[in-house]
């Protein structure tokens, strides 16, 4: 990497700056099969971090456990998610929906496209994915009618709504939308309510981490004389307590489903 030459995507070799919240920054070495621990869990450069463009906010293990559980993924489940990025999220579904189930995926920018394909068979799941190389908000997933579920995770959501109606089974199935703002956001759910889904909500994850620890307070002098809990017999106790600071925020999570009518 040079230090000097703008580059759009992360690759092997180069020096990422994980920003992990409000005056908490890291320098990592990005390395193919490395891992990076942070508080929020684990980064493993090769999915996380390899391929994505600089400035990419990470979507959270938190994030897609409840993306999965909302949009009631099982194996068998056929999926249609855009975009495909690195790759981060289709593994986590393709891990779900196997070894019936099919994840069709669209990216539109062409090499990420290629890596992700390239990846997937790397990782021997290439059987359970097809990635197609188009504009989803013009061209769609490439299949109608199919889909148990679909999740978008791309700039202008609502623009795909139309798509993901026709791409779900026409006995219904679940939507989720990915956003970082609230904006974005409010449009889809417009789209959403004019395309004719009900049920829409919008989760956004914010774990509460507590520290736990054993404390033994000196028992209070009321000016009594020795109580029965008194002295530095006082038992010591396991007392957990919110930490100061909160995971930050990631996204919103916009959920909807296709009814049949
Ligand atoms: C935030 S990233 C997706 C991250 C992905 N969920 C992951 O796990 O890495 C957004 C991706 O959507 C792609 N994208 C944006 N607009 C798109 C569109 N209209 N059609 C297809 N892909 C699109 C971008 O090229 C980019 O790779």
């Amino acid at each position: 990497m040079s230090f000097v030459a703008y580059e759009e995507l992360i690759k092997e070799g180069d020096t990422a700056i994980l920003s992990l919240g409000h005056g908490a920054m890291v320098a990592v070495r990005v390395q193919r099969g490395a891992q990076t621990q942070t508080r929020h869990g684990v980064l493993r450069h090769s999915v996380d971090l390899i391929g994505r463009p600089f400035g990419s906010k990470i979507l959270y293990s938190t994030d897609i456990a409840l993306l999965t559980m909302m949009l009631e993924l099982r194996p068998g489940s056929v999926v249609c998610e855009s975009g495909t990025g690195s790759g981060s999220v289709s593994h986590a579904l393709i891990r779900t929906i196997a070894p019936t189930g099919h994840l069709h995926s669209v990216e539109f920018h062409q090499q990420r496209a290629e890596k992700a394909r390239e990846e997937f068979q790397e990782h021997r799941v290439g059987r359970w994915v097809t990635v197609r190389n188009q504009d989803v908000c013009r061209s769609g997933f490439g299949v109608s009618h199919v889909a148990d579920a679909v999740f978008l995770d791309i700039p202008s959501p609502w623009e795909a709504v139309g798509h993901a109606w026709d791409a779900l089974k026409v006995e219904g199935g679940r939507f989720c939308s990915f956003s970082p703002c609230i904006e974005q956001v409010q449009r889809t759910c417009q789209a959403l309510a004019a395309r004719g889904f009900s049920e829409l909500s919008t989760l956004e994850v914010l774990p509460r981490v507590y520290n736990v620890r054993t404390v033994s307070l000196p028992a209070p002098d009321l000016g009594a004389g020795p109580g029965p809990e008194a002295g530095p017999d006082a038992s010591p106790f396991r007392s957990g307590t919110p930490m100061k600071e909160a995971v930050g925020h990631t996204g919103y999570l916009t959920f909807a489903t296709k009814t049949p009518g």
